[in-house]
């Protein structure tokens, strides 16, 4: 292999999936960044890898190259191209993300992962062929789209022929996280997208409550099958929310219309207890600034859409979660903004 640079950093946006009705179709980028600061070491240094890692998930996250969710995946996209290991590197992860809320933290980790690999490995990859590899690991596009592309983002992924159907059947993050053996070079041209406009003046309030709910283990409870009228439901709010969340001044009242779904939420909100409660009591009518919420990707964080006033809306929804039974449910909130520039490597020589 090529020596990589000697030093280059690695940017990574964390994001919402779904928006409400765009079940693993829409997500945004948002203004909190997954860092990697990487350092070439000498060759024949020893150990020839260091991680070290602060922030979210600081206590619990490996930090062997091979068990860490990002150093995983750049060894997965290195060994399609026949390099078995990373070279000699120290990597410093810095990570405000929180992990298991529905920020996307494994989407961003995932990203990140490829673009390490593709830094480090002097792969010359272009952007579609990364989404394909994040695609392979994480097999929904809504968190990893928006994390490599930036800004709010609308995807899908093509039907693969039969022969591609196994490289395409293997990966999701969550069984490659639980020891499975790592999928194969991907298909080409797996993920399609489009980059949808947002007016500047909506932020997102993300609140964050204090307990994880593990993104496989809210979809282990969607059913299998749905009712045609759920189904229009989400169709016809999932169309208008695109092109409503772009238009400056905001309609209010279309977008949080649009914004209700029958796909995810309804079978979700035991998971989060008085997440029905939000819905219904937090509206543009009862805190003025509210545009929309709904879940943020698969909770438990909840995300309100919001043009002012995001403090007080912030706190009515803390006070939501405090009000649950057995003693309440500690918050935290960000007001963070919707990011047009999605994942990036530096190099500094
Ligand atoms: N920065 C990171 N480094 C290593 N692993 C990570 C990182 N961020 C997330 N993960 C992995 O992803 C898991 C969370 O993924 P998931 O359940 O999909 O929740 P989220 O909604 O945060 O993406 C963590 O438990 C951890 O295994
Ligand atoms: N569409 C997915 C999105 C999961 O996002 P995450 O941030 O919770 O990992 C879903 O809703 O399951």
């Amino acid at each position: 292999m090529a020596s990589p640079p000697s030093k280059f950093k690695v940017t990574v946006p964390a994001t919402s999936a779904n928006i409400g009705p765009g079940f693993d179709v829409l997500g945004i980028a948002f203004s909190l960044y997954l860092t990697l600061d990487c350092e070439r070491l000498p060759t024949g240094a020893t150990p020839n890898f260091q991680m070290t890692y602060e922030g979210e998930g600081a206590k619990d996250v490996p930090l062997i190259a091979e068990k860490n969710l990002i150093t995983k995946t750049a060894l997965y996209v290195l060994s399609t191209y026949g390099i078995q290991s990373l070279p000699p590197l120290k990597i410093h992860v810095s990570n405000p993300i929180p992990l298991g809320r529905g920020l996307g933290s494994s989407g961003s980790a995932v990203v990140a992962g490829v673009l390490l690999a593709n830094a480090a490995g002097q792969l010359n990859m272009t952007q579609d062929r990364m989404l394909d590899y994040c695609l392979m690991v994480e097999r929904h596009p809504d968190n990893v789209a928006p994390a490599l592309l930036g800004g709010f983002v609308a995807s899908f992924l093509r039907e693969l022929e039969s022969e591609e159907m196994e490289p395409a059947s293997i990966p999701r993050s969550e069984p490659t996280r639980n020891g499975a053996a790592l999928p194969p070079t991907p298909v080409t041209d797996i993920g399609h997208y489009i980059q949808l406009g947002w007016a500047q003046e909506i932020k997102a309030v993300a609140v964050i409550p204090d307990f994880e709910v593990a993104t496989e283990d809210a979809r282990a409870v969607l059913p299998d099958v749905y009712e045609r009228a759920d189904v229009i439901y989400n169709l016809q709010r999932v169309a208008v929310l695109t092109t409503a969340l772009s238009r400056s001044p905001v309609n209010t009242d279309l977008v949080f219309r649009a914004m209700s779904d029958k796909v995810h939420q309804p079978y979700r909100k035991h998971l989060i207890p008085g997440m029905a409660e939000m819905l219904e009591q937090i509206t543009p009518k009862t805190y003025p600034g509210v545009v929309g919420i709904c879940l943020s990707g698969a909770g438990p964080t909840i995300l309100v859409l919001a043009t002012q006033n995001f403090d007080k809306i912030a706190e009515a929804v803390q006070e939501i979660f405090e009000r649950q039974p057995n003693g309440g449910i500690k918050s935290m909130y960000k007001v963070l903004d919707v990011v047009t520039q999605g994942a990036k490597t530096e190099y500094s020589d």
